[in-house]
């Protein structure tokens, strides 16, 4: 199911005031898709995934899942259509893991209701597809936050909704985990049709496994960019997304890097584009040292790139053959 947003204007209403977070956001979440939501911290990406989810009401503007209105469903329509995992620590803590998952089927049964062979399938499914089957009878309250933390997405499976929001679910996660997590949510939406829209500040992780992303600037009106990872890189979203706060996106790496003033140039010759020459520049980086590989005067340096060695050429000096990155770069920086 499509989520359309029109000219949503989210944040908090208080009795005397009202701080409006972000204004006039128009986008679409698209069903089959693994779309991720990116902002630097009080963006208000949290504020969002709450207006989206019927926990806050919205400001102005419209939420419209599957062409109706949200506020044209009931509670417990809601409640089979959209799951949210979000990051507080669930206040029922006494429960088993079992438990846990068994309230996503809670729309299904009731609170009280009976849970039927299939709804224990189901639940059983979810524990195995989140890899949490070995601590199924733990206590909540006895996970770590990365345990907790998958429990509650294997919650939100359960629920069976098309519709599923989660508010930064690699969090507490190891790295590892954090991956499997993000390829569970993209085959989740991509085998079953399902609109899955997660906040993250894992931005690489984000740029690799999102078929759409969300960049939610912190100025408020109008801040939303949206478009899969590469036509924002190509349009330079990506690149003025962190632009003044000392991070760069390199389109020819795909990936963020710091951005730190070059002290020096040096000139590189040899195997410029092996896998040993990337990693040479990558570690020079570290130190503002950037490379080219055309020849000029003004390096001084040269280092030229081999299959296992790096050879300094210094002008008047001898040449001097290091065999690793690190006494390479210790030599140079
Ligand atoms: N109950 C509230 N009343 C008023 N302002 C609030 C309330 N809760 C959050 N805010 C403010 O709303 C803005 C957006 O907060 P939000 O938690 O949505 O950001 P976020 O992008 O999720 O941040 P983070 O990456 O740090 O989790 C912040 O300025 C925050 O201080």
């Amino acid at each position: 199911m499509n989520v359309e947003l029109t000219n949503l204007s989210i944040g908090y209403r208080h009795r005397h005031s009202t701080k409006t977070v972000s204004e006039n956001i128009c986008a679409t979440i698209r069903k089959g898709e693994l779309t991720c939501l990116l902002g630097q911290n009080g963006t208000g990406k949290s504020t969002l995934l709450r207006t989206l989810s019927y926990f806050l009401p919205r400001l102005d503007g419209d939420i419209i899942i599957n062409g109706h209105a949200i506020d044209s469903y009931s509670e417990h329509e809601r409640a089979r259509l959209i799951s949210v995992v979000l990051t507080e620590k669930p206040e029922v803590t006494n429960m088993t893991v079992r438990e846990m998952i068994a309230m996503g089927r809670m729309p299904y049964t009731g609170f009280w209701g009976r849970l039927k062979n299939e709804d224990e399938e189901i639940i059983d499914k979810a524990a195995e597809m989140v890899g949490i089957t070995g601590i199924i009878t733990r206590k909540v309250s006895s996970l770590s936050d990365g345990e907790r933390q998958k429990v509650m997405i294997a919650k939100a499976l359960a629920q069976q909704t098309p519709i599923i929001y989660l508010d930064e679910p690699t969090a507490f996660l190891d790295y590892p985990s954090k991956v499997e997590t993000m390829e569970l949510l993209q085959r989740v939406s991509h085998d079953t049709e399902k609109t899955v829209f997660l906040s993250t500040h894992d931005i690489e992780l984000a740029l690799q496994m999102a078929d759409t992303v969300w960049l939610m600037n912190a100025n408020g009106k109008n801040n939303m960019h949206t478009g899969s990872p590469e036509d924002l890189a190509l349009d330079g979203s990506l690149e003025s997304f962190f632009a003044g706060r000392g991070v760069c996106f390199d389109s020819d790496t795909g990936i963020f890097r710091i951005n730190r003033p070059t002290t020096q140039t040096i000139h590189i010759t040899g195997m410029t584009d092996s896998t040993a020459g990337k990693m040479l520049r990558k570690a020079l980086r570290r130190y503002a040292i950037e490379t080219t590989d055309r020849d000029n005067e003004q390096c001084g340096i040269t280092i030229d790139i081999g299959s296992n060695y790096f050879t300094v050429i210094r002008p008047n000096a001898e040449k001097k053959t290091y065999f690793s990155i690190a006494e390479t770069t210790r030599a140079i920086k």
